[in-house]
């Protein structure tokens, strides 16, 4: 890390790179005093004084690539800046629980994968404390029968799967392993502080142009290729994919590998409900939540106390009946933008700022409390029912896309069985609100039911084009990476990256975005 790099950061960040460039300069404090005394003798490069940090940074949208942006753009910005996060309806955005009979289930994002740093690192940071999420049997459903079941014995479930499928679920492990392992390199690349100023730079970086390639085809294209069998492709591929994203194959390659990380050991949520991760972030970044929703962003010019004009963005949101307008050095869209979700208008700017007509999958999650019907599965009767979720196959007779029994945000359930009775809760999914004929159809009997309709994640359909982060000079957007893929980790990437970007295009920092080969280059650093 050079001297001029880190000269200008914020007292956290730099403390932060002395921290990581250990032994070499940071711990001895004549290192320190010798890189002043190299700054005042040479200046600062190019002969200016650093940037005064913005007044003003305004972000849309409370949930989790929201209030990590908030998190990180303090970080990196100091204690100076005034951080607006606008709100329209509840911290924590897709991360959300329901209550049922005075326990808190999650209705939104529900399980974080192990090797979701960032997840894991806010929620040691924050005080909060992690729950195992459940890990039952698995079977899957095709309308008529099981047509897989998994085994409490692992040697049984081994041979059941080669029997069934040969070593491809071997391969497909090995497969993700390897994307996931790529994927990781993030996490380095951040900690150096590198941004990227699209999502598909950002994939590239990872792994060059097949990990891109992944992005750009589908799933059910690339396992194909790959040689998969139909059979493994239509009973385990696409079950797994209905289940995370509600959607067939023709997803990406990439948000396929995301999904089948899921099947992975060692999910986990954070106790009490992910989206108390989000309220946290927005405590400890100092920012102050605006309950509101944001209409219309407009760039003008303003003099500020300093005498010169400045370009601002004046945000217009409304809070109850009224309407407010604030100005804004910067600002980060952190919702999707499309009319359902978000509509927000960008007024005047030349050239116009596109709009996003990205397609949001509607999702339902149904919770009900009651006595699964097991018969619609299988023969066996629910005392010898041993499987805590059932996936289907992609059947258009099918009314759900699965159903499994789901322990409260307080609980810690690391072997579930299915009991004979009404005392379960369990969460289904489906691409349409529950009829009442189809809930009893599933269940023998059920005390109580709540239903939480969401615009779940995007419609997936390689080749396409990932909105831009930069809309304009000082006007960012998180949610592009949601079409690579939908995932609380995706987001809080997103967020980190956005605040990065802001922070080093505000300093003129050219050298730390979109630098080509950086896992090369970052090798040898510790
Ligand atoms: C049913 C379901 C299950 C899921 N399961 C998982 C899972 O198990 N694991 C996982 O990792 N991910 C899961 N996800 C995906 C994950 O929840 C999302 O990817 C992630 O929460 C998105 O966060 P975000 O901050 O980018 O967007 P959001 O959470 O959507 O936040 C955007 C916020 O902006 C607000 N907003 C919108 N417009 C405006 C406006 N004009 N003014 C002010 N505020 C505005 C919205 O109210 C919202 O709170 C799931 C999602 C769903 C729906
Ligand atoms: C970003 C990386 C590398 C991994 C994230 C893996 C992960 C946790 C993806 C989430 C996929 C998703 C949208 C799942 C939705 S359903 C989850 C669960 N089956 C449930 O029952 O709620």
């Amino acid at each position: 890390m050079r001297a001029d790099s880190w000269a200008f950061q914020s007292d956290n960040s730099a403390s932060r790179v002395m921290e990581r460039t250990g032994g070499r300069l940071a711990c001895s404090t004549v290192g320190l005093w010798l890189g002043l005394l190299l700054l005042c003798s040479w200046g600062f490069p190019g002969g200016a004084e650093p940037r005064a940090p913005p007044e003003n940074i305004a972000i849309i949208g409370a949930g989790i690539g929201g209030t990590s942006a908030a998190y990180y753009l303090r970080q990196k910005f100091g204690n100076d800046v005034k951080i607006d996060v606008f709100e329209k309806g509840e911290v924590g955005g897709r991360l959300a629980t329901v209550t049922m009979q005075g326990q808190e289930y999650e209705s939104g994002g529900s399980v974080i994968h192990p090797l979701n740093l960032h997840m894991k690192r806010f929620v040691k940071d924050l005080g909060l404390s992690a729950v195992q999420s459940p890990s039952g049997l698995v079977g899957v459903y095709n309308g008529e029968t099981l047509v897989y079941e998994e085994s409490s014995w692992f040697i049984i479930n081994m041979i059941k799967l080669i029997w069934h499928y040969g070593f491809q679920s071997l391969r497909m492990h090995m497969w993700v392993e390897d994307i996931l392992d790529k994927f990781m390199r993030i996490y380095r690349y951040q900690s150096h502080d590198y941004a990227f100023s699209s999502v598909e730079k950002l994939l590239h970086s990872l792994g060059g142009d097949d990990y891109l390639g992944l992005f750009n085809r589908s799933l059910i294209e690339t396992l194909q290729k790959a040689g998969f069998s139909e059979k493994f492709l239509d009973e385990i591929i696409t079950p797994v994919m209905r289940v995370n994203y509600g959607q067939t194959m023709n997803i990406n390659g990439f948000v396929g590998a995301v999904s089948m990380s899921c099947t992975d050991p060692g999910l986990w949520a954070v106790k009490g409900g992910n989206k108390l991760v989000c309220s946290r972030l927005l405590q400890a970044s100092k920012s102050n939540l605006i309950s509101g929703s944001v209409m219309s962003i407009e760039e003008k010019t303003r003099t500020k106390q300093t005498g010169n004009p400045t370009k601002v963005y004046e945000a217009v949101y409304q809070t109850g009946s009224e309407t407010h307008s604030a100005f804004y050095d910067i600002v980060l869209v952190a919702t999707p933008l499309n009319r359902k979700m978000s509509n927000i208008t960008f007024l005047n700017f030349d050239p116009p700022i596109e709009e996003f007509h990205q397609y949001y999958e509607p999702l339902v999650t149904t919770l009900i409390k009651g006595q699964l019907n097991s018969t619609v599965f299988t023969s066996r009767a629910l005392d010898e029912f041993d499987l805590s979720t059932v996936l289907t196959t992609d059947n258009p007779d099918l009314f759900i896309n699965s159903i499994g029994f789901v322990s409260s945000v307080e609980e810690s359930n690391n072997n579930p069985q299915p009991k004979a009775d009404r005392s379960h809760v369990w969460k289904i999914f489906s691409a349409e609100p529950l009829t009442k004929e189809q809930i009893l159809k599933l269940f023998v009997s059920y005390d109580y039911a709540v239903k939480r309709s969401w615009l779940a994640y995007p419609h997936y359909m390689p080749p396409e084009k990932c909105p831009s982060i930069i809309l304009h000079d000082r006007l960012y957007y998180l949610n592009g990476m949601e079409v690579a893929a939908s995932a609380m980790e995706m987001s809080a990437v997103a967020g980190y990256n956005a605040a990065l970007l802001a922070y080093h295009r505000w300093n003129g920092h050219t050298h730390m975005i979109d630098q080509e080969d950086l896992y090369e280059k970052l090798k040898t650093e510790l």
